[in-house]
């Protein structure tokens, strides 16, 4: 059996050497007839398997040849590119401007290998000249370019079931990493026929990171933990029979950061942003036509919604105008009774994000803000409608040292008078300021660390002092109270929310799941 391989073998590699010749000593349409001849014997004879990915297919541009061409030039390191490629293996390497990172380029006719389940396959970039073109609306390229894959004949089915998928799935991510992201937003008396798009777009380069985000870090890691697993969870939605959509709800003062999380969100999965203005929506109908067209890998954002009226407390409005008597005309598909007149409504809101439009599109997430938790419409918060409610609150110490950290360069151990940060760890709370109010004295005084430092020290107890002098202690105990109240009051309708351990901290951020 071995003689037999080894015969084979030299037969290939002798079919691979009449090749070279050929190139060398025939005119090019015979060589090529005759490459095309030895090239087919050489697969009858090969214990490999060759799979072509040319650029152009017929006329049109093959997505396959462009996906593993970003595959191959980014999901490989150039350490190990270099390493699994031969010796004589020439690669191109490119910096793309404000890219940290190097990628490569297979040159012509060159070779790298590839590892994919424990199956080692070899890919060739394979460029030659095309011959003289006739005339034609849509000249070609004057190279033809192509990648051919080799696999071993055993690992075929591998290929055509996974490998092929698994290119085009981390194409895709790549070509989303390096994509600048768009924000878009609705503006009034936009026409929404189908052909036109009612979004305007600008590219979103928002700074703000999980890294740059003031918060506690167990909480940031949990926010994490909840995008990661939903941006990979198709199969987990698909399973359970639910929409691929999540819901957060973030709510606190201003300055706390909630605009701040939205952007490190869209920056941390990748996703556009559709900054949703209800002001400017006229209707449900209009609402539903510019829900139907955002794209899917996106956040929609519907910022301060207490502050939309029709969204807040209409059971009140309602019980008030009908004498709390049910009014068949005020009522939609969900339950929901809709102030008469109103422009955008909840239930044509919640049909969207919960209703029976919550299939169209998917791997969508939805964000809504506010100042005033307490103003929202029970509907909204009933358990199951957000799926996770983060309190954005004022500063405390963990979320202080970050923010020293990133504009003044400051390690707590090296940089920092241990004494002076043990005074702001013991007054920050009390101080009850925002990340935002932090950030004004820090700019104020960045290129004086340590003036910043003292500065803020002193704003801190000025703080206090007040707050002291007018009783806000008493007020902040009132305010909790009322705080524990509402909590109460969102968990009554159904017992099963389950808090992750916040319930007694007030202040700073809580992130609890519904
Ligand atoms: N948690 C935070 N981490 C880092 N920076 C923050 C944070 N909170 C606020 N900031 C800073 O304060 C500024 C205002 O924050 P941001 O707009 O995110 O607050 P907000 O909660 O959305 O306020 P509003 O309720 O008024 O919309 C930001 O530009 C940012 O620099
Ligand atoms: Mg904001």
């Amino acid at each position: 059996m071995s003689d037999y391989w080894t015969t084979m073998a030299s037969l290939v590699g002798m079919l691979a050497f009449c090749q070279t010749i050929l190139q060398l000593v025939f005119p090019p349409e015979l060589r090529l007839a005759l490459i095309h001849l030895l090239t087919r014997m050489r697969h009858v004879f090969s214990s490999h398997t060759y799979f072509d990915i040319t650029e152009i297919d017929g006329v049109n541009t093959n997505e396959l040849y462009n996906a593993v061409s970003l595959y191959l030039s980014s999901s490989v390191t150039v350490n190990g590119a270099v390493s699994a490629a031969s010796n004589n293996t020439r690669l191109s390497l490119t910096r793309v401007p404000n890219s940290s990172s190097v990628t490569f380029g297979l040159s012509n006719n060159d070779r790298i290998t590839d590892v994919f389940n424990g199956v080692t396959v070899l890919w060739e970039h394979v460029v030659v000249q095309r011959q003289v073109q006739s005339f034609s609306w849509r000249p070609m390229p004057e190279e033809k370019r192509g990648f051919t894959l080799q696999i071993s004949k055993r690992d075929k089915a591998l290929v055509l079931d996974s490998y092929l998928d698994h290119i085009v799935g981390k194409a895709e991510e790549i070509r989303r990493r390096n994509e600048e992201r768009l924000l878009y937003t609705n503006s009034r008396g936009v026409s929404l026929d189908s052909r036109t798009h009612p979004w305007d777009s600008v590219r979103f380069k928002h700074p703000s990171t999980f890294e740059t985000l003031a918060m506690d870090p167990e909480r940031k890691k949990r926010i994490m933990e909840d995008l990661r697993e939903f941006a990979n969870g198709q199969g987990f939605y698909q399973k359970t029979g639910r929409a691929w959509k999540r819901g957060y709800l973030l709510y606190g003062p201003p300055g706390t950061g909630k605009s701040s999380l939205i952007a490190a969100m869209a920056n941390y999965l990748g996703y556009d942003i559709y900054d949703l203005e209800l002001t400017e929506v006229q209707n449900n109908s209009e609402l539903r036509k510019l829900l139907m067209k955002t794209s899917s890998k996106s956040i929609i954002v519907i910022e301060d919604i207490d502050c939309s009226i029709s969204l807040t407390k209409r059971e009140k409005v309602n019980k008030k105008k009908s004498n709390g008597c049910y009014d068949p005309n005020l009522t939609n598909g969900s339950g929901l009774m809709d102030e008469p007149g109103s422009s955008v409504t909840l239930s044509g809101l919640l049909n969207f994000t919960d209703g029976l439009w919550s299939c169209c599109g998917s791997e969508r997430i939805f964000v809504f803000t506010t100042n005033h938790i307490e103003k929202l419409d029970s509907a909204l918060m009933r358990s199951g409608r957000m799926d996770m409610h983060i309190h954005m609150g004022f500063c405390r110490f963990q979320a202080l040292k970050i923010l020293l950290k990133n504009y003044l360069r400051m390690e707590e151990e090296e940089d920092v008078d241990g004494a002076v940060l043990k005074e702001m760890e013991e007054c920050v709370e009390e101080a009850e300021i925002t990340p935002a109010d932090v950030s004004e004295v820090l700019i104020r005084n960045r290129s004086d660390a340590e003036k910043a430092v003292r500065e803020l020290l002193c704003v801190l107890k000025e703080r206090v002092v007040k707050r002291r002098k007018s009783g806000g202690v008493k007020k902040k105990k009132d305010e909790d109270g009322e705080e524990e109240q509402e909590k109460r009051a969102l968990d009554s309708p159904n017992g099963n929310r389950e808090f992750f351990g916040f319930e007694d901290e007030k202040d700073g951020n809580e992130v609890e799941e519904k």
